[in-house]
């Protein structure tokens, strides 16, 4: 007779305490490499009018910012974080982009949102990121970490892979193979330019709990992606516990710096990711190339086919994006992306995204030779 009593008791102060607390608002965690399809599968969740109500951080790194011009965000909050990678900076620019996002929240400010969506950027290792989103694992600072780890929870961690370019990425980097293993799903983009079926079967021996869907087939439903659920590392690659652990012991440790990446080549590009992104990056660099005003169409093009062409020993390219007009159609800036070596079809605008209409490139790569890329580009203006 007692215990169904005291059971009674305990389930009414958790019911009053769950009345007054608000659900943890779900936050996915869109990540995987430079150029895999992150934004393009973002803009696709932006349109559709069963998660317009979504927030979303950003991660930028660079001296211009280009990425939040390349979301089409629609009605959803967007918050940008762009003091370094967010792997490098967890603790302050997510915790604190949260926090933000739920002060405002509290305060009836900004657009209502019932889910959280960060895409990371491409070089970002998930270990400190997911580290950071699962209370306790990493220190937390203060109030606002606090309120960040009762108001949010980590739902699901989404890696896209891109099957064109994935390769490359996958036997060279190994911040893309960690962003599959952390995963819950894998998104298979570009099968339209290379089919996905070879790659299920390394996908799956690498990460045999991450659901794989195609971005490209008729099936693919989105909400299976942004579906309620909590993360949940135990179900992970035995490896995914092991990192998160390291991540706890190296920032609870005094002199705590961030876990170095797999290579410590030296930089040598002149925007080097600053302060700690450098130790864990080691020898990738974003440069970035601006012009003020409208660019020349022809010199450009040849620009971009050079930069293409480039050989190996120039440099390892991975990445180039950012948005360009030409002097012919000055209010009609062009979205310019480049894989690697492969130059994507340009996307014509039909404005400015922002009140920022200069011309600007973020070239990402390791060792890339600085000077010459200035010159090259330099072209263009005349
Ligand atoms: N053909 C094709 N192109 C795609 C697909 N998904 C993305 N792309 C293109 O690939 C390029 C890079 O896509 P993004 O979505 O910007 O890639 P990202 O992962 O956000 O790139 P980062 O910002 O560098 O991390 C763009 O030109 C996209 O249009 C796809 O499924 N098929």
């Amino acid at each position: 007779m007692i215990w169904p009593l005291r059971k009674a008791r305990t389930q009414d102060r958790a019911s009053a305490e769950s009345a007054s607390e608000p659900a943890a608002i779900p936050v996915f965690l869109l990540t995987g490499f430079l150029g895999a399809g992150k934004t393009t599968l973002l803009n696709r969740i932006l349109a559709d009018p069963r998660f317009a109500d979504s927030a979303v951080v950003i991660n930028e790194f660079g001296a211009v910012s280009v990425d939040h011009d390349l979301v089409r965000a629609g009605p959803a909050q967007v918050t940008v974080t762009s003091s370094g990678c967010l792997c490098c900076t967890v603790s302050s620019d997510l915790r604190g982009a949260l926090f933000a996002l739920q002060e405002e929240r509290a305060k009836g400010l900004g657009t209502a949102f019932a889910r959280v969506i960060v895409e990371t950027t491409g070089l970002a290792d998930p270990a400190p990121v997911v580290a950071g989103l699962i209370p306790g694992t990493l220190p937390a600072f203060g109030l606002r970490d606090h309120v960040v780890a009762r108001r949010f929870r980590l739902a699901r961690v989404i890696a896209a892979f891109d099957c064109e370019h994935g390769a490359g990425p996958l036997e060279h980097h190994f911040e893309c193979w960690k962003q599959l293993a952390f995963a819950d799903d894998i998104v298979l983009t570009k099968g339209d330019r290379a089919p996905a079926a070879p790659w299920k079967a390394e996908i799956a021996a690498l990460n045999p709990s991450a659901r794989l869907h195609e971005s490209m087939a008729p099936d693919f439903d989105l909400a299976a992606l942004l579906e309620a659920s909590s993360y949940d590392a135990a179900t992970k690659p035995e490896d995914v516990a092991g990192w998160l652990a390291l991540e706890a012991l190296a920032q609870k440790a005094p002199s705590a710096a961030p876990l170095p990446g797999p290579s410590s080549a030296p930089i040598t590009a002149a925007v080097a990711m600053a302060g700690p992104s450098a130790s864990r990056h080691g020898g990738i660099a974003t440069l970035s190339l601006i012009q003020d005003g409208p660019v020349d169409r022809t010199a450009f093009s040849t620009f971009l086919q050079m930069l293409a062409a480039a050989p190996r020993g120039s440099g390892e390219l991975l990445r180039v994006k950012g948005l360009v007009a030409y002097r012919d159609a000055p209010d009609r800036p062009e979205i310019i992306h480049m894989v690697q070596h492969a130059l994507c079809p340009a996307r014509p605008l039909d404005g400015w995204p922002s009140d920022d209409r200069r011309s600007r490139l973020v070239v990402i790569g390791r060792d890339l030779r600085e000077e010459p890329l200035r010159k090259l580009f330099d072209v263009t203006r005349r």
